[in-house]
């Protein structure tokens, strides 16, 4: 066939030095070349399974020949939006190697996906092994809720059943109210900080500052003391923490190889994955490893020192970095106190290091960013929230976690940028099985029929579009795609009230919903309402001459130009008190 055809066509030279039954298909015989000789059989095989004999039953005829690509673009907003406009409910997608995914906005087939059935849509074959890869056995990596799955071949070599739930029955506790309310102290100190950073520029006036850098660098510093006990000093040093530092490589390192990771995640192996990646001369999949060594070492030296802290008591709490109020202070307790079939072991607990710092620092920051950068643009609206603030705070005393979640408006601004601009667009989950994915509405196929159901067969991708949901004109009205922080201030339309809800936070999907929702948006929400606050009531912030582009993605980010690599905002900041 034309692999090894293509590949005797190569000048003989290496293969003459080499004994005659050391070569294969005119490579060395190797354990690197016969992995990537079956890689590459396995893939070819899927994709012609893909093209020639995948049954096209399994979605309306709604269907869109554009590519795949352009959701995931950078500046993908218009073509997404078109798909929200032009097709609503569902629509095909044209993927990668001829693969068919569904992208979905109907509201009772989200229920399905993500809480009804979400035993059956788990997470891509990309996502969990490149999670292994990077985290281990984190929570973003572990795979889901059921023992359904256990055919072969890509279940087999993934670890099956309860896994994730297991991770997020000992986690959940430790990010709920009562332990977000006690590191609201740590977002103030980190706050003052952030204030005192900016001041510090500012001392000879107003001036353009690239605002996202200062916010990331504090979330960064909140998320490390909040969550893990850890301080970056990013706010304070000159010379960043190598762990902040790598944490802030890892999504771009992983954005340079998809198409690699896209295509071993094809041998449906995460053993073959690694292995593939890990013997590739490629450069990119090189500093990718890099990265994750690095990471993953530091992971291991603050989960060590916080398990000798945790392991020596109440005392020693003491002489820990806020008082050892830390999320992961107490989820070592907690595992302590576990029965022994609920414990994680030390390197899950080291998976959980990174992967909350991962999942956590870029969402909070490009939402803040967001909001800050809306703030600018009507400053209307930032002298109202301003106002609300100042009249809440008592002699100028930090507000609790309490109060700052009972200010009204404050409360808008951020559900309304939240939901109009969520910071993860799109996520992709798989059928594992054969299902049926109900819709509110009949919907009509290219072919004139009506559609009330949509049969999936196993193996199929749905990408459950987050911004499509939130901006639904059937269900948030004809503004639903204008910033308008007042219609908080309102009762919520009863078409969102009446469909199925299928997100953890006021009706949208921005933290997703069911058993993978974000298990830190409490976190997020009053990372961001402090800073918000403690930013508004000192400083004003308006547009200065620098372009600013917003890009998609994976993730969205703010850019000085458009489809920009390096994330920037440029706002003019002027001292107010
Ligand atoms: C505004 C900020 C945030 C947004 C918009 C956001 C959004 C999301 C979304 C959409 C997911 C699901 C991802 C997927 O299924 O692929 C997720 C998962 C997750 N988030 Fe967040 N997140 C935010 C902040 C945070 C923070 C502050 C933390 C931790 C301190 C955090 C920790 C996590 C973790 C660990 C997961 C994986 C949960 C699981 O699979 O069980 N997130 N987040």
């Amino acid at each position: 066939m034309s692999l090894s055809s293509g590949l005797n066509a190569r000048p003989c030279v290496a293969r003459q030095d080499l004994p005659v039954d050391t070569v294969m298909l005119g490579l060395p015989i190797s354990p690197f070349n016969c992995a990537l000789v079956s890689a590459a059989l396995v893939i070819i095989y899927l994709s012609w399974r893909r093209l020639g004999h995948r049954p096209m039953t399994i979605s309306p005829d709604h269907h869109h020949n554009r590519n795949y690509g352009q959701i995931f673009d950078l500046d993908g907003w218009g073509f997404r939006r078109h798909l929200w406009e032009e097709f609503p409910a569902v629509v095909k997608i044209h993927a990668f190697l001829g693969d068919i995914h569904l992208s979905v906005t109907d509201p009772a087939a989200l229920y399905s996906i993500l809480v009804k059935d979400q035993a059956i849509f788990e997470e891509t074959k990309i996502h969990l092994a490149s999670g292994q890869l990077v985290f281990g056995n984190g929570l973003l990596s572990t795979q889901g809720l059921s023992r359904l799955f256990d055919a072969p071949p890509f279940e087999l070599h993934l670890r099956k059943g309860e896994h994730h739930r297991k991770q997020r029955k000992l986690l959940n506790p430790l990010f709920g109210t009562q332990n977000v309310r006690s590191i609201c102290p740590i977002a103030y100190s980190v706050a003052r900080q952030l204030r005192a950073a900016l001041v510090s520029k500012i001392q000879d006036g107003p001036r353009e500052i690239d605002i996202l850098e200062w916010l990331s660098r504090s979330i960064m510093e909140f998320i490390g003391r909040g969550a893990l006990g850890h301080t970056f000093d990013g706010l304070t040093k000159e010379t960043q923490d190598p762990f902040g530092i790598v944490i802030k490589q890892l999504l771009p390192a992983l954005s340079v190889t998809r198409l690699w990771r896209e295509l071993f995640a094809l041998t449906g192996s995460v053993t073959s994955f690694r292995y593939l990646i890990e013997n590739l001369p490629n450069k990119s999949l090189q500093s990718l490893l890099n990265i994750v060594g690095t990471m993953n070492h530091h992971a291991e030296k603050i989960l060590l020192s916080k398990k000798v802290a945790a392991e020596q008591g109440e005392d020693s709490a003491l002489h820990q970095i806020d008082e050892g109020k830390d999320i992961l202070s107490k989820l070592l307790q907690a595992n302590m106190n576990a029965d022994d079939d609920e414990k994680l072991p030390f390197d899950e607990l080291v998976a959980q290091v990174s992967t909350i710092v991962f999942a956590g620092v870029n969402t909070t920051s490009s939402s803040l960013g967001r909001i800050v950068h809306l703030l600018a643009e009507h400053q209307d609206v930032q002298d109202k929230v301003r106002a609300e603030i100042a009249g809440a705070q008592r002699d100028g005393q930090d507000m609790s976690y309490d109060e700052l979640a009972a200010l009204p408006y404050l409360e808008a601004v951020c559900r309304e940028s939240l939901r109009r601009y969520p910071a993860i667009p799109i996520v992709a989950k798989t059928a594992r099985k054969d299902t049926i994915m109900p819709l509110s509405v009949p919907i009509v196929g290219l072919d004139g029929k009506r559609i009330d159901e949509i049969p999936i067969l196993m193996g199929t991708t749905v990408l459950v579009d987050i911004m499509g949901m939130n901006c639904s004109r059937a269900l948030w009205g004809e503004d639903a795609l204008e910033w308008k922080p007042e219609r908080w201030m309102h009762p919520m339309p009863q078409t969102v009230l009446d469909a199925p809800n299928c997100g953890i936070y006021a009706h949208m999907l921005t933290f997703l919903g069911g058993g993978r929702a974000c298990i830190g948006y409490k976190i997020a929400q009053l990372n961001i309402k402090v800073f918000l606050s403690m930013l508004i009531t000192s400083f004003k912030l308006s547009l200065s001459d620098a372009p600013i582009f917003w890009n998609s993605g994976g993730g969205a980010y703010p850019s000085a130009e458009p489809r920009g690599t390096k994330s920037e905002l440029r706002l003019n900041v002027e001292l107010i008190r």
